[in-house]
């Protein structure tokens, strides 16, 4: 029994800006995404019944047509009309409803590892366009690296790759929609936008405290209205020590940067008594560290 076995990492937002709202609903973004060192596994078993079944380590994933990983599956097999079944395990570290995108990231490995066992023979592009028909994040997670997004998500150019740092995150204990975060932001009242040019030109020179000082996401300060025990963490890991402090996506995980693990670990610790799933991890914005598969 082969197993296909694929790295689905979470990412951040370095930056998030809303343009305006779009004909078909949806929000004409500008945003620059790298992927961390927190990631869920997914294992793609073939079966010989023409059904697709779903398993995980979380109860908190849906097991059905609900999951991203099985649409994934379910759109290849349409699409390229394949017979065979597949069993989905997903190993899932990243926090559910997070804002880390991690159920975008579980459909797109799932689209790069049926890829390989299928033999589709599929171009990542072509993988692309394809996770642009399950949701706005996953064409960026089947790219995966530093990315800048567009669009609804779906129009990416490659970055170079955030300075080495370390990333600390905080997961308050409730999910957020995202519809509902984007349902309750006025484009007209955005009080502060991210420089997003300037971020760009940060990651070209590598220049960290750049990097740490345009942070920025217009969606922090609905997610922070709404609960002031997001704004409250996020303070908290600035008194710790982070040089820059940003809510990723549309929460309600906040993340810090530091330069040195032995700071991450610090405040790791210290914020161990107020959030349960707190997690330090490296930036993994480097393709050649992207391209080992399995984990
Ligand atoms: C906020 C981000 O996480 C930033 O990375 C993403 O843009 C959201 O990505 P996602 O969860 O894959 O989003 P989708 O499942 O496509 O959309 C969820 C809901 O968010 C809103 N939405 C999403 C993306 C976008 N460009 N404009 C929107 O207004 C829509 O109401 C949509 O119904
Ligand atoms: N494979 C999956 N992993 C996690 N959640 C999934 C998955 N498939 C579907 N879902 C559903 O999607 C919802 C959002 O979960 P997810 O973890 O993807 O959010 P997120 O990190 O906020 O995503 P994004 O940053 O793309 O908005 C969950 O409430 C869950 O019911």
């Amino acid at each position: 029994m082969m197993i296909y076995s694929e790295k689905a990492p979470a990412k951040i937002n370095l930056t998030l800006d809303a343009l305006h709202k779009r004909e078909d609903g949806y929000h004409e973004l500008e945003m620059i995404m790298t992927t961390i060192d927190l990631a869920d596994r997914i294992d793609l078993v073939e079966t010989d019944d023409g059904r697709i079944h779903m398993d995980s380590t979380s109860g908190l994933v849906p097991l059905d047509e609900r999951n991203l990983a099985y649409r994934a599956a379910s759109l290849l097999r349409e699409r390229f009309g394949i017979r065979q079944g597949v069993r989905i395990f997903i190993h899932k570290k990243i926090p559910v409803a997070a804002g880390l995108a991690g159920g975008s990231s579980d459909a797109a490995a799932t689209l790069r590892g049926l890829n390989r066992m299928w033999k589709l023979g599929l171009t990542l592009e072509e993988l692309v366009k394809l996770g642009a028909e399950l949701g706005s994040d996953v064409p960026y997670c089947v790219q995966m690296g530093t990315a800048l997004a567009k669009g609804r998500g779906e129009i990416l150019r490659p970055l170079p790759p955030p300075p080495p740092c370390w990333v600390v995150l905080a997961k308050p204990p409730h999910g957020i929609s995202t519809a509902d975060i984007f349902r309750r932001l006025d484009i007209d009242r955005i009080s502060a936008r991210p420089e997003t040019e300037k971020m760009i030109e940060a990651l070209s020179r590598s220049d960290y405290p750049a990097v740490c000082r345009l942070l920025g996401n217009v969606l922090e300060e609905v997610t922070l209205e709404m609960f002031p025990e997001v704004r409250r963490l996020k303070e908290r890991i600035r008194r710790y020590g982070a040089d820059g402090v940003l809510m990723s996506g549309s929460g309600p995980t906040v993340f810090g940067l530091v330069d040195r693990e032995s700071r991450a670990r610090r405040i790791v610790n210290a914020l161990r008594g107020f959030c349960r799933q707190v997690f330090a991890v490296r930036m993994l914005g480097i393709p050649e560290e992207l391209s080992a598969r399995g984990g």
